[in-house]
């Protein structure tokens, strides 16, 4: 099937793009997908009907309708894990039956989405001024990205995210936070990351340095509530989930406490209430009307079938700074793999590597490489029709010029005609040749644009949902499983052999030389 659609691609080389619109009127609309006023437009690409034909007899071949309808009915799809992959239950509002081997998961759900909504309200009532989730991963960058995402509807206790074992970040984070105001939430699906344990460890003895208490200064989020009973919090500030719910894919739920605790609970039922819309678009529309089976149909275009190996991701929306790092998790840790469901070698690239920022930021930094760069980086544009800052109109359009001014320049480029009239009155002769080469643009790259109307609540469920299920269809069609992540596990074994090692208390005898002479600069240094 890849060869196929390799077939087609070839056939289209140096095809353009834009030419492609003088062809069809219609081809903006034909190429878009509208759903509850968001728009994905997939026009600006090498998409025809042909290639489009090809590419839903790809998903199809793979089963991508079957393959979805058993992710949301709690088949075990994590198969090397043998696990349920059931997200979609966090936000399933309405509490419709979501069964697992036969027993309903929904009163459990909701029953811990009441009790999380019962301390947020009397935490948003209390003298707590400060709220600092410590976890990493899936256990922070979820709800790191979402509580910078809603600024605007913040009107709870300032929040604050530590990660990284780098004493740097909680020393930094404590210092702005008074210990008798302050809420600690550990948030961690295991419960032994030893980034978190450390970090909340250190935050226990900040309390109790300040001579504290440390009775009710902590929450825990966790699948694993012996650990956590264990670490001295008591059951009714644990808030558990199932081990059908991947890190990545958590914010959802008990892990997006924080940011409910920012935004206040009705906020956060507005975010699942939109990820449940997308949920529902996702089960229910045909595959070449549906908006995550065209994002994924189309990255797949662009990586597995054209050999573009990565994706810019840029929002013009300084607010979702963190999604580009939240994709990266969500997109190279589910399909970052290199063998398949039965355990062969792909024949294929396993997911794109993710990168990007904000625009208008990144157009000042590394737009050059996107514009004039040898390799084509396939962008992925979003903006919002409004702003929440309607003193900042000005801002907001100009925002939004530059936004299509991107993809416009993208696809057009600049000709060397066009170059060399534009300088003819500085230059000429062999001077004007060697300056117009420089100032051409070679264009005829692809992008993809989402626009929504405003960046509120459900907006961003129903962003952050079609990118699961985005992530999802390409994992189906590459036969990956996209909900372990085993590829993580040997440097944490590693480094628990090393820490011995710097500490002194073990020789790094055995360790490569480049591994011993580091260690021993390292020491030497210290
Ligand atoms: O939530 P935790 O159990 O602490 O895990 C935190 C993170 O660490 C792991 O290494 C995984 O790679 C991530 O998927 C996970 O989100």
């Amino acid at each position: 099937m890849w060869d196929d659609l390799k077939r087609l691609a070839a056939a289209r080389e140096g095809r353009r793009i834009d030419a492609l619109f003088a062809q069809d009127a219609d081809r903006a609309a034909s190429f878009s997908i509208e759903v509850d006023g968001m728009l994905f437009d997939f026009s600006k690409t090498q998409l025809d009907d042909e290639v489009l034909a090809a590419l839903i007899a790809v998903a199809d071949a793979a089963k991508v309708a079957p393959r979805r309808e058993a992710m949301f009915e709690g088949v075990r799809i994590n198969e090397t894990e043998g696990r349920a992959v059931l997200h979609t239950a966090l936000r399933n509002l309405d509490g419709a039956p979501v069964l697992v081997d036969g027993a309903d998961v929904m009163p459990a759900v909701l029953g811990t989405l009441d009790r999380m909504e019962k301390l947020a309200n009397e935490i948003r009532g209390s003298a707590i001024t400060d709220v600092v989730n410590i976890g990493i991963g899936g256990s922070d960058l979820g709800p790191k990205m979402g509580t910078i995402a809603l600024a605007p509807f913040h009107d709870g206790p300032r929040c604050h995210f530590v990660s990284n074992v780098d004493g740097a970040d909680i020393a930094d984070t404590l210092r702005r936070c008074t210990p008798a105001t302050t809420l600690f939430v550990i948030a961690s699906k295991t419960f032994t990351t030893i980034e978190t344990m450390t970090n909340a460890r250190t935050a226990w003895d900040w309390l109790e340095a300040a001579g504290e208490t440390t009775d009710g200064k902590f929450v825990a989020l966790s699948s694993n509530q012996t650990r956590a009973a264990e670490w001295g919090i008591p059951a009714e500030r644990v808030f558990g989930f199932e081990d059908w719910v991947g890190g990545r894919y958590s914010m959802w739920g008990p892990i997006g406490l924080s940011m409910m605790l920012a935004v206040g609970p009705g906020n956060f039922r507005a975010f699942l209430s939109g990820g449940m819309k997308m949920d529902r678009h996702f089960r229910d529309a045909p595959l070449a009307r549906n908006m995550p089976v065209m994002l994924a149909l189309v990255g797949m275009w662009h990586n597995q079938v054209l050999g573009y190996s990565t994706r810019a991701v840029l929002p013009y929306d300084n607010r979702l700074e963190r999604l580009p790092a939240y994709l990266q998790q969500l997109e190279m840790e589910s399909n970052g793999k290199g063998v398949s469901m039965e355990g062969a070698g792909l024949t294929v690239n396993s997911g794109p590597v993710v990168w990007g920022e904000p625009g208008t930021n990144g157009q000042h930094a590394f737009y050059q490489l996107i514009h004039q760069g040898t390799r084509v980086v396939p962008c992925e544009f979003m903006v919002a029709a409004r702003g929440h800052e309607p003193s900042l109109r000005h801002h907001h359009e100009l925002l939004v010029a530059n936004c299509l001014a991107q993809s416009e320049a993208l696809m057009r480029g600049r000709a060397l005609d066009e170059a060399r009239a534009g300088i003819a009155d500085a230059f000429n002769g062999d001077e004007l040749e060697r300056q117009a080469r420089h100032r051409v643009f070679p264009g005829n790259r692809p992008s993809t644009t989402l626009v929504y109307k405003l960046l509120d609540p459900e907006t961003l469920g129903r962003i952050v949902a079609l990118y699961e299920h985005r992530v999802f269809v390409e994992g189906v069609i590459l036969n990956i499983n996209s909900y372990d992540q085993w590829g993580v596990e040997l440097g944490k074994e590693l480094a628990t052999t090393l820490h011995p090692m710097v500490t002194g208390a073990e020789t790094a005898e055995g360790k490569d030389g480049s591994t011993r002479q580091l260690l021993t600069f390292l020491q030497r240094n210290v």
